[in-house]
């Protein structure tokens, strides 16, 4: 007869043993010592717990009773006295190892401890299991000049990415503005970055241009850290996303000034294109090898011919290397799109546009490998522009106007993983989210801003070595 009904597992047994244990007398003052015992335990705890309150203030009370009051009011000031001349002195330790750290503890007393139990469950962080409640455990706060760090262990079944989704919350609920969640390299936690003042509310000027760039790192900008931002162009292309005004163009121009003393040695060309009627980039013309703009043909017939010379320079380095290094003789070719869509999206003559389609296609999937790059901005992240968007392994987003906005340009959550882009204030252009392919979290940072003055005097510096073969006759 076959079994039916039977499902295949441990079962779990309802009693695994018999706990009910017989009635026992407990005579009144065992139960009143043993509360006192375990109050006193739990006291002792605590003031090992927090030694940096219970050491000085014993300290304060031994010495008042000891020794006076005027003793104490003494030393008191002699310590305040250490720690002014200190900050005086020393700033950076100070702040680093007086300063900060004390914050820290009492930040994580007044503010995250206090509240901890209650933001967990309120912000959906809290577990159930058998009848219990159970909240993740706060491990570390560490404070900088702009922010709280919390590590917190991981409650079984949560990821980084459940942080992610909630760390906006968790800032509005400590009444801070902005959140951000991080994997660590244990896989039992998440770093919860909390701002408390913005690091990147200053505009940043143009940053000093490298005698030869480093096609692995050119300095865009500056990080949270106060840290320039240094991106790498090298086997990459870029996608910069933004909504009108976000500062699409001063990412643009950091760009081109960190590769400028290349153009001008020759070992990088720049051809951009500006099918917005050569607004934004004409003012660097001296800069550009090529310079298409307006006219969709010419356009289309300027990216044929990089088609053209990639495929050369792959017919030649085919087997011999599998990375193009640039030299004057054979230059880094970086072509710069102002606005993607109206490449692709927004020209009228169909034919035209599947042409520019299709060198866009090839230059993206193909470039990379032998110098041919793409830096390209787009204000309208239409359906039209995302079957490229994934050719772009490094994706910036600036202010976006829709939350959707960001995942269909970054990529899928990115916005989980803390790219708020929509959430950046319209009073802070050139701050943007970059997201790397392979790179979990993306990095905040605000791009250098170059003035219209910067950029005419980048172009008169730093001129491209031969700009005689400026396409459609603008010359500078
Ligand atoms: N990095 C920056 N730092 C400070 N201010 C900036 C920065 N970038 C841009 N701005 C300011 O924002 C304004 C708009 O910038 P920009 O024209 O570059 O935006 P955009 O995204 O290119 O806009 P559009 O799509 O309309 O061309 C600039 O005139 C400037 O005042």
């Amino acid at each position: 007869m076959p079994l039916i009904n039977v499902i295949p597992g441990d079962k779990i047994p309802l009693a695994p043993m018999n706990v009910r244990l017989p009635a026992w007398r407990v005579p009144g003052w065992l139960l009143v010592f043993w509360w006192l015992a375990r109050g006193l335990f739990r006291l002792t705890v605590l003031a090992v717990r927090y030694w940096w309150l219970t050491g000085p203030a014993a300290l304060a009370l031994w010495i008042r009773v000891e020794l006076g009051g005027l003793a104490l009011a003494g030393v008191a000031l002699t310590v305040a006295a250490g720690c002014l001349g200190w900050w005086r002195w020393h700033p950076s330790s100070w702040l680093r190892f007086g300063w900060y750290p004390l914050l820290a503890r009492v930040r994580a007393l007044v503010i995250y401890r206090r509240r901890w139990a209650s933001v967990m469950a309120t912000c959906g962080l809290a577990t159930a299991f058998a009848g219990d409640r159970y909240v993740p455990q706060l491990l570390r706060v560490r404070c900088d000049r702009y922010g709280d760090e919390l590590t917190v262990r991981l409650l079984p079944g949560q990821i980084p990415d459940d942080w992610g989704q909630a760390a906006e919350r968790l800032a509005y609920a400590f009444r801070l503005r902005t959140g951000q969640a991080r994997s660590t390299n244990r896989p039992d936690r998440v770093v919860l970055r909390l701002v408390r003042r913005d690091p990147l509310a200053e505009v940043v000027g143009p940053l000093p241009v490298a005698e030869v760039p480093d096609f692995d790192g050119l300095a865009l900008g500056v990080d949270e850290e106060g840290q320039p931002y240094r991106l790498r162009l090298s086997g990459s292309h870029v996608l910069i996303a933004g909504a009108t005004g976000s500062g699409k163009g001063s990412v643009l121009w950091s760009l081109i000034r960190a590769l400028a003393a290349g153009i001008r040695s020759g070992l990088v060309e720049v051809w951009a294109f500006d099918p917005k009627g050569g607004m934004e980039l004409a003012a660097g013309v001296p800069l550009f090898a090529r310079f298409a703009y307006d006219d969709p043909d010419s356009m289309a017939g300027v990216l044929e011919e990089a088609v053209k010379r990639m495929r050369v320079r792959a017919a030649r380095l085919r087997g011999v290397t599998r990375q193009h290094v640039p030299t004057p003789q054979d230059p880094l070719l970086v072509l710069v799109v102002d606005e993607l869509a109206a490449l692709t999206a927004y020209i009228t003559d169909r034919k035209v546009r599947d042409r520019i389609k299709e060198a866009l296609g090839l230059l993206l999937s193909q470039g990379r490998a032998v110098g041919v790059h793409v830096v390209a901005a787009l204000q309208d992240p239409r359906k039209d522009v995302l079957p490229f968007r994934d050719l772009f392994p490094t994706r910036i987003g600036l202010r976006l106007t829709e939350p959707e906005q960001v995942d269909m340009v970054l990529g899928d959550a990115a916005r989980d993983r803390g790219a708020l882009c929509d959430r950046i204030p319209e009073s802070s252009p050139g701050v943007g989210f970059v997201v790397l392919d392979g790179v979990r979290e993306p990095v905040r940072v605000r791009f250098a801003y170059l003035t219209d003055d910067d950029i005419r005097q980048l172009g008169h510096d730093y001129r491209h070595h031969s700009d005689t073969d400026t396409d459609q006759g603008v010359n500078p």
